[in-house]
């Protein structure tokens, strides 16, 4: 087989994979072809968290023995974290596929390749690193989390040429044409939650659901941060504390807001976090344990400004979606996305790391995760007056 024909199919695994998109959390997306005579005669992928192995339902659904000389392709090698080592390796033994090749290998450095050396311990060829890097980031999330226990923090921007995300006026709808804005719906569906500062649900009362076409309106778990719930002392709430899905909604506050108002969105049937104060900041760190606690395995923040900088100056922001449109604003007030660095040298610099880039009409996405410098320096005058 040669390497572009293994691509080909690695490719059929990946599409098989990306069927279970947002319905496999904490575990991950997971896509399998078997190839017999140069066709893909059966396929699986994982629909939920608790599926059996993989490679258990592949074989069931093909009804008989792979042909001799067949190949299995597999996104991610069945390993420990994925609750396939032993049930997935023993299906391949047992089917007596002779070839098996993979893609990504076990997220956890000391799980790596145990799955790959239990099946060729069983007799079966093994090939690795095929479309390694898009099996790695289909499972960004699952990854990130069964590598750190915590949810992975991600936020997304849409600027501007010159990195604004709103006019002076505030005024931001839309900077991104439709094409990026549907894909924004897709990671939306993705991840477990969205997060938005009091400023963006005051400006912009969004709904914050995924919609895309032909599929039914998607909600997940919407946060707000809003410390000293001024969001709830409106007379009339931000559409996500009253619409269908607000018992989706959590309301991520400090013990210095006012009962009254935590009553009133409880009320309503919205939920509230209360967590101890730092500087009347709400603490990401704390905020993190808590999402980790009851299994939140991503966040996926949507500003603005404000929340998404402080998330930077702490060092909480892992990931970054950067939409960039073709357009410029020129304007020192119009509002840039990440403010409040003292950024001396180039060696202070934020980097991206494994960097993805995507076109959507005339727009461009660059995505990856987040490095920082040994050295930050936060500008505190910058929020000092809001
Ligand atoms: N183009 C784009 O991609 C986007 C653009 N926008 C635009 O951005 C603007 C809103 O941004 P901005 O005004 O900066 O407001 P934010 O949405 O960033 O909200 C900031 C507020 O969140 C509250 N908050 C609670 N906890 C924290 C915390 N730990 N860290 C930081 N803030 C916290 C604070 O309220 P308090 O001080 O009361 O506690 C703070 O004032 C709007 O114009 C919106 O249209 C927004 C999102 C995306
Ligand atoms: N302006 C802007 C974005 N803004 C973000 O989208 C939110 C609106 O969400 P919804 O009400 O669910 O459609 C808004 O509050 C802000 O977080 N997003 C983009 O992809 N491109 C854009 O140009």
């Amino acid at each position: 087989m040669t390497q572009s024909e293994k691509e080909t199919f690695m490719r059929v695994a990946l599409d098989e994979a990306r069927k279970g998109w947002g319905c496999t959390h904490p575990q991950a997306m997971i896509g399998a072809a078997l190839v017999e005579d140069g066709e893909v005669v059966v396929t699986a992928y994982n629909d939920q968290p608790s599926s059996p192995a993989l490679e258990t339902r592949l074989f069931e659904a093909l009804g008989r023995k792979p042909k001799e000389g067949s190949s299995l392709f597999l996104t991610l090698e069945p390993g420990p974290s994925s609750n396939r080592l032993e049930a997935g390796v023993r299906a391949i033994i047992e089917s007596g596929v002779g070839y098996v090749l993979i893609g990504a290998s076990d997220p956890v450095a000391e799980h790596a390749n145990k799955g790959a050396d239990a099946l060729k311990e069983g007799g079966v060829k093994v090939e690795r690193r095929i479309l390694i890097d898009e099996c790695e980031d289909l499972n960004l999330i699952s990854n990130y989390w069964v590598q750190n226990r915590s949810p992975i923090f991600a936020a997304k921007s849409a600027t501007t040429l010159d990195g604004k995300i709103a006019c002076r006026s505030g005024e931001s709808k839309w900077i991104t044409g439709a094409p990026a804005r549907q894909n924004v719906m897709k990671w939306r569906r993705l991840f477990p939650s969205i997060a938005v500062g009091a400023g963006t649900l005051v400006e912009d009362d969004p709904r914050l659901t995924s919609r895309i076409e032909g599929e039914e309106e998607w909600c997940g778990m919407r946060f707000v941060f809003d410390g000293l719930l001024r969001t709830a002392m409106e007379r009339y709430l931000p559409s996500i504390y009253t619409d269908d899905f607000r018992d989706n909604t959590i309301v991520v506050t400090t013990d210095a807001a006012g009962t009254g108002y935590i009553r009133r969105l409880e009320t309503e049937g919205v939920n509230v976090w209360v967590l101890p104060v730092e500087n009347m900041k709400v603490p990401f760190p704390v905020f993190r344990k808590r999402c980790a606690d009851v299994g939140i395995t991503g966040v996926y923040f949507e500003g603005g400004s404000r929340l998404v900088s402080e998330l930077l100056h702490t060092r909480e922001l892992d990931y970054h979606f950067n939409y960039r449109a073709p357009i410029m604003l020129g304007d020192d007030k119009a509002k840039s996305v990440y403010r409040g660095l003292r950024t001396e040298k180039l060696s202070q610099a934020i980097r991206l790391e494994k960097v993805r880039h995507e076109v959507f009409g005339d727009d461009q996405l660059m995505r990856g995760f987040v490095n920082y410098p040994a050295r930050l320096d936060v500008d505190e005058t910058v929020f000092s007056n809001g």
